[in-house]
C-alpha cells in the first residue's frame, strides 16, 4: 500500500481554496477546512503531515487572532505536524511571531503555485527527516560497554564513570535494583581495564550456603574437612591478576565480611586448613541489590568493609527512572531474541510501545528480557502488541492522544479482551456480551490481533 501523504489547507477564501487544492491534489490527499473549528476537527482526523494556515481567518478574517490561536491548537495537539502560515504581503511581523511559536516557514500572499509548491514540499521532507530521525534515535545506543543497551542520560553518566575508573584498581560496589544489569557493568569494569586479558571469577554471595562459601573464597586444602580429599583453588585465588566479581555482597555473613576483610586489607589468603598465605592481585568489584547503610545500621555489615569495598560507588537507576531507556531495550531485545526464535523483523504496535512507557518493570531488565521473550513467541503476524507481552495498557497515556479513532480503538480492543478472557473465550457468549454478533466479534479480533484461545492469550 502506498501510504500517501497529507495536507490541510486552512484558507476561508473560496477562490484561494480551490486554486490550492489544484496545486497539490495530484500527488497529495487534501483536505481543506475555513474555520478553526473545522480545522481542528480535520486535524484530528485525517492526521496530516503539513498544515497550510491562513491567519486572516473568521470571525477575524481582517485580522490574524483566530490564526494565532488555531497555530497554538495545532501545535500543542500535534507537535510534529508542519504548519505554513500564510500571511498578506506586507505581514512581515506576523509571519515572524507565528515561526516564534513553533510554525515551520511561512509564505506570503499573492498565490504563486511556484513558490508555494516548493516551500509546502520543503515542509514534507523535514516531517520526513525528522521522522527517520525519530527512528533512528529509537535504535541509538550510546553505550560504550558490550551488552549494555542505553540512551538516557543517567546511563550514559555511569558508561563515562566506567571508562574512567577501568584503568585503575579502586574497589567498586554496584548498587541498584535487581536485574539492573550491575554483572554487565561490573564485567565492562573488567573489560575495559588492563586485567581485560585475564580472568573475571564471579561468585554470588547469596546462592551458596554459607559453610560452603568460604571454601568457595577461599579454596582449602586436602583433608581439611569430610569430603576434601584434594586442594582447590577459591574464586579469590582463581581471579589472580584479573577482576573478582563479589555478588550481593550485602548478604554476605558476619564471619566471613571479617575474612574479607583481611584479604582487602593484606592482599593475601590462606585457604580453609592451610596455615600458609598466599599473596593474591586481584581487583574486587562488588555488587548488591539492598540498601548498604541500613544494613550497617541494623548490624548486619561492617562499616569498615563498607569503607573498603566502596572506594567507588555507582548507584544503577531502575529502568522506569531512566529517560527514554525502556524503549530502546524493549526494540533492541526485539529484535535480537526475535532473530533467535527464528521471527526476524518483528515490530511493536502503538499499544504496546504505550504499555512498555508505562509500566514499572519492578524486575528491570531481566523482566522485560522474559516478557519480549515470550513475545516472540507469541505473537501472530509480524506486530507484537501490549497482550503478548503481558502488559495491560495504562490508560493515563490516553489523554494525550491526538483523536477519537485512538481512544475509541484502545477501548474496544481493552472490553473485547476483558470479555474473552471473562467467558473463557467462547465466542458466542463474548459477542453476546458485547452486545455484536459473532461475525463482528470475529473481523475486531482479526483487525486487533486478539488471540481467541485461552492457551495462546494471557489471562
Ligand atoms: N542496559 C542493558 N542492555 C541490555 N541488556 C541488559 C541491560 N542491563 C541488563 N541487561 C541484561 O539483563 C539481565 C540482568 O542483568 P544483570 O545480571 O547484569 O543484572 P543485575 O543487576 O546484576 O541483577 P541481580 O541483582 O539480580 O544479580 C542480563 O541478561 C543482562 O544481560
Amino acid at each position: 500500500m502506498v501510504v500517501s501523504k497529507r495536507l490541510l489547507i486552512v484558507e476561508d477564501d473560496p477562490g484561494l481554496q480551490s486554486q490550492m487544492r489544484w496545486c497539490f491534489s495530484d500527488e497529495l490527499e487534501v483536505s481543506v477546512a475555513s474555520d478553526r473549528e473545522s480545522a481542528l476537527a480535520t486535524l484530528r482526523r485525517m492526521e496530516p503531515e503539513v498544515v497550510t494556515l491562513d491567519l486572516g481567518l473568521p470571525p477575524d478574517p481582517g485580522g490574524a487572532s483566530e490564526g494565532f490561536q488555531l497555530l497554538e491548537d495545532i501545535l500543542r495537539l500535534s507537535p510534529l505536524t508542519k504548519v505554513i502560515v500564510v500571511t498578506g504581503r506586507e505581514d512581515k511581523e506576523n509571519a515572524v511571531r507565528a515561526i516564534g511559536m513553533g510554525a515551520a516557514d511561512f509564505y506570503q500572499k499573492p498565490l504563486d503555485a511556484d513558490i508555494l509548491t516548493f516551500v509546502v514540499n520543503r515542509a514534507f521532507r523535514l516531517a520526513e527527516l525528522e521522522k527517520e530521525n525519530r527512528h533512528l534515535g529509537e535504535h541509538k545506543n550510546g553505550s560504550s560497554i558490550k551488552g549494555i543497551v542505553a540512551a538516557s542520560p543517567q546511563m550514559m553518566s555511569i558508561c563515562r564513570t566506567i571508562e574512567k575508573i577501568a584503568p585503575t584498581d579502586a574497589t567498586t560496589l554496584i548498587t541498584g535494583e535487581t536485574g539492573t544489569g550491575k554483572e554487565l557493568l561490573a564485567r565492562g569494569l573488567h573489560d575495559l581495564s588492563q586485567r581485560a586479558d585475564k580472568p573475571f571469577a564471579a561468585i554470588n554471595c547469596a546462592a551458596i550456603p554459607e559453610n560452603l562459601l568460604e571454601s568457595e573464597l577461599f579454596g582449602f586444602e586436602k583433608g581439611s574437612f569430610t569430603g576434601a580429599t584434594q586442594s582447590k583453588k577459591g574464586k579469590i585465588e582463581s581471579a589472580n591478576g584479573g577482576t573478582l566479581f563479589l555478588d550481593e555482597i550485602g548478604d554476605m555473613p558476619m564471619a566471613l565480611q571479617v575474612k574479607l576483610l583481611r584479604f582487602l586489607q593484606e592482599r593475601v589468603i590462606d585457604r580453609v586448613g592451610s596455615v600458609n598465605t598466599i599473596p593474591v592481585d586481584v581487583r574486587v568489584v562488588c555488587a548488591t541489590h539492598r540498601n548498604v547503610r541500613e544494613l550497617i545500621d541494623s548490624g548486619d555489615f561492617r562499616e569498615d568493609l563498607y569503607y573498603r569495598i566502596s572506594e567507588i560507588t555507582i548507584d544503577v537507576p531502575a529502568l522506569r527512572d531512566r529517560e527514554g531507556d525502556t524503549l530502546v531495550i524493549a526494540q533492541y531485545l526485539l529484535k535480537s531474541l526475535g532473530k533467535q526464535m527464528d521471527r526476524p523483523n518483528l515490530t511493536l504496535t502503538e499499544d504496546a510501545i504505550r504499555a512498555i512507557n508505562s509500566y514499572a518493570w519492578p524486575g528491570n531488565v531481566r523482566e522485560m528480557i522474559n516478557k519480549v521473550k515470550r513475545a516472540s513467541i507469541m505473537a501472530e503476524g509480524k506486530r507484537v502488541t501490549a497482550s503478548d507481552l503481558e502488559l495491560t495498557e495504562d490508560n493515563e497515556g490516553q489523554d494525550h492522544q491526538l483523536n477519537l479513532r485512538q481512544v475509541r480503538e484502545n477501548a474496544e480492543r481493552a472490553a473485547i479482551l476483558q470479555a474473552l478472557q471473562s467467558c473463557n473465550f467462547n465466542m458466542a457468549q463474548a459477542s453476546r456480551l458485547l452486545g455484536i454478533t459473532r461475525p463482528t466479534l470475529y473481523n475486531l479480533t482479526d483487525k486487533y490481533r486478539i488471540k481467541t484461545s485461552p492457551e495462546s492469550t494471557n489471562a
